[in-house]
């Protein structure tokens, strides 16, 4: 799993489009080399997210990919998806643990409070992520991060750092000196107008064993 858990997290956009349109921009940020792929939709209902998430799961396993679900515990399980992605409003790492199983890769937002990422750990995760580190139009109102804590989570943690939140190809590298194992990146992968190529000048950012 550890391997798997290296490079680019690139993560659905907002603005969902339908399950088709969605795997084609999926299928151009596996193209630039991403990792893993969250499906992350706050839009449609439940029939509409089952669709796309299978969709999803369908090229991310004849990609080699992992496929995380945002939020939807039951969803995950439900397809078998890889993992789920799980923040402070989200069922609980443990009780996702317990339903999903050893294998499974359960994803904790800690924002910026380290001992919410040691509390994660204890409880399970698979990987903590921080942020935000900039200012992000995906979601603005999110609290501030500072790069440090990817570091205290590389010498202090049993499990990879991840970052989100505003990055850029031009900022990312800071963030992977820091000590950041992943960035998870929304808009700065899925609004741009060549998908692949966006994700290729994340990608490169990592030692080359990762892409
Ligand atoms: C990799 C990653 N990190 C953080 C988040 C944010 O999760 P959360 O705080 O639950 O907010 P929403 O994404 O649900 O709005 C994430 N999704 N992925
Ligand atoms: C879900 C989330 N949590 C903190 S920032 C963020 C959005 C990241 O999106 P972008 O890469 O477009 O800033
Ligand atoms: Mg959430």
């Amino acid at each position: 799993m550890n391997q798997i858990l290296d490079g680019l997290y690139a993560i659905t956009p907002d603005a969902s489009p339908s399950a088709e349109a969605l795997t084609k921009q999926v299928a151009q940020a596996i193209e630039g080399g991403a990792r893993v792929i969250q499906y992350r939709d706050k839009h449609s209902d439940h029939t509409g997210r089952e669709a796309r998430a299978s969709a999803l799961l369908a090229l991310c396993r004849a990609s080699g990919v992992a496929l995380i679900v945002n939020d939807d515990l039951e969803l995950a399980r439900k397809l078998g998806a890889d993992g789920v992605h799980l923040g402070r409003d989200d069922p609980d790492p443990r009780q996702a643990r317990a339903l999903l199983g050893r294998q499974a890769i359960i994803g904790v937002s800690c924002y910026d409070d380290f001992s919410r990422a040691e509390a994660a750990a204890e409880a399970g995760a698979s990987y903590v992520a921080f942020g935000s580190f900039f200012p992000s139009t995906t979601k603005p109102n999110a609290v501030a991060a500072d790069p440090g804590l990817l570091t205290l989570a590389r010498e202090h943690l049993p499990i990879p750092p991840v970052a989100i939140g505003g990055i850029t190809p031009q900022n990312g590298g800071l963030l992977i000196s820091a000590g950041a194992r992943m960035l998870a990146v929304v808009s700065g992968v899925f609004a741009q107008p060549d998908i692949a190529s966006a994700a290729r000048a994340y990608t490169t950012l990592f030692p080359k064993e990762t892409h």
